[in-house]
């Protein structure tokens, strides 16, 4: 994507293209708009890194709250963003069982109860493809 074109996209269109950069929070895209100009795509990423590590512990919990437990109820009711559909599906969370579903069911909801926020992790990194065969444990 063009960095001019980012500049010069309006409120609505660069909340729509960049509205869940960080999972739900749309909010954080319409404050880093406010940033521009630009430089380059590195950029634009480094001012969204900014933006939510100068949050304050309760907002940065607040965006992990954002985030949909990994194979959870709204995978189930097709309620997924499309980048945590696509994220959850290399990982393979798409496709579990019944079975495997309700396995991670129970850890998910102990760590909600222990922390107040689901557990997150880059599903996409589980996908075997993507970890570099050096890091891989088997
Ligand atoms: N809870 C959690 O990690 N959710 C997610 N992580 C991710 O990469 N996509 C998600 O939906």
């Amino acid at each position: 994507m063009d960095i001019e074109k980012v500049n010069s996209m309006d409120f609505g269109e660069f909340v729509d293209v960049f509205g869940n950069v960080i999972e739900r929070c749309p909010l954080i895209a319409a404050a880093v708009r406010s940033q521009r100009p630009f430089s380059d795509l590195e950029d634009l990423e480094q001012h969204f890194f900014a933006f939510t590590d100068a949050l304050p512990q309760s907002g940065q919990e607040g965006v992990l709250r954002r985030h949909p437990d990994l194979a959870g109820r709204e995978l189930q009711r097709g309620e997924l963003s499309a980048e945590s559909r696509r994220e959850q599906s290399a990982a393979g969370l798409t496709s579990l069982g019944a079975a495997e579903r309700l396995w991670l069911a129970e850890p998910n909801a102990q760590y909600r109860a222990r922390f107040g926020f689901p557990f997150a992790l880059a599903a996409r990194l589980c996908d075997r493809a993507a970890v570099p065969r050096e890091r891989r444990r088997s």
